[in-house]
């Protein structure tokens, strides 16, 4: 285990209250948290969304990835089925962080693809580990989820933690000429299943 659990409050939000939980990191005293709604711990599986940090799209209305609507639409999806969970995994960049990541998009306005400005700066595609991920919903006590999510390797991840994923449902939101590209990249280099209009 590589998290705590520290602290836990109500969250309203424009779809429904949630109950944020923050978590800590033994080693590095990261902070992540959990945005739960309902009652998460029944036998049927919990409709669960990881989203990775993202500071330009979560906050800042960035239209060059998909994550602030990603980040809507699963609160939303959640709050009506009810019962569901947000991760919110604190790895910015894919975990490459902030600043990094700033300079990956300078290399992209020069013409590299998201893959390719990961490399130049010395870092592999996806930096994120998803194992802390696992441990946020092990100190939940859920163990049975629905993942919500294009990309398999989430899916692979988890399930290699011990978690049950009895379905991967599909989150594809948020596409527009300024993420083309990178959702086409995601799509061809990074084996996310995507159905894209534009290309
Ligand atoms: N290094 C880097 N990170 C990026 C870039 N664009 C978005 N990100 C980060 O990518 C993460 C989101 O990952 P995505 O690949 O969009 O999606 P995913 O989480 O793997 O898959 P889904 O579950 O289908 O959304 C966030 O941490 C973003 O900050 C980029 O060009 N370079
Ligand atoms: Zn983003």
């Amino acid at each position: 285990m590589q998290l705590k659990r520290v602290a836990q409050a109500k969250l309203p939000t424009p779809w429904g209250t949630f109950i944020i939980i923050g978590f800590e990191e033994l080693t590095t005293g990261k902070d992540h948290v959990a945005m739960v709604f309902g009652d998460i711990n029944e036998q049927q599986p919990i409709l669960t969304r990881i989203h990775s940090e993202c500071l330009t799209g979560d906050a800042l209305f960035s239209l060059r990835c998909d994550c602030g609507f990603q980040l809507e639409a699963a609160l939303k999806q959640i709050a009506k089925a009810g019962k569901g969970i947000l991760l919110y995994h604190r790895q910015e960049g894919r975990n490459i962080g902030l600043l990094n990541k700033i300079r990956a998009y300078a290399l992209q306005d020069q013409g590299l693809d998201t893959v390719e400005a990961n490399e130049q700066l010395g870092f592999a595609a996806d930096e994120r580990d998803f194992t802390i991920c696992a441990d946020m919903l092990k100190l939940l006590g859920v163990n049975k989820i629905q993942l919500l999510t294009n990309n398999p390797e989430k899916v692979k991840v988890l399930q290699q933690a011990g978690i049950t994923i009895t379905e991967r449902i599909p989150l594809e939101v948020g596409e527009n000429p300024n993420n083309e590209h990178y959702l086409a990249t995601k799509a061809h280099k990074m084996g996310h299943i995507l159905h894209l209009h534009h290309k």
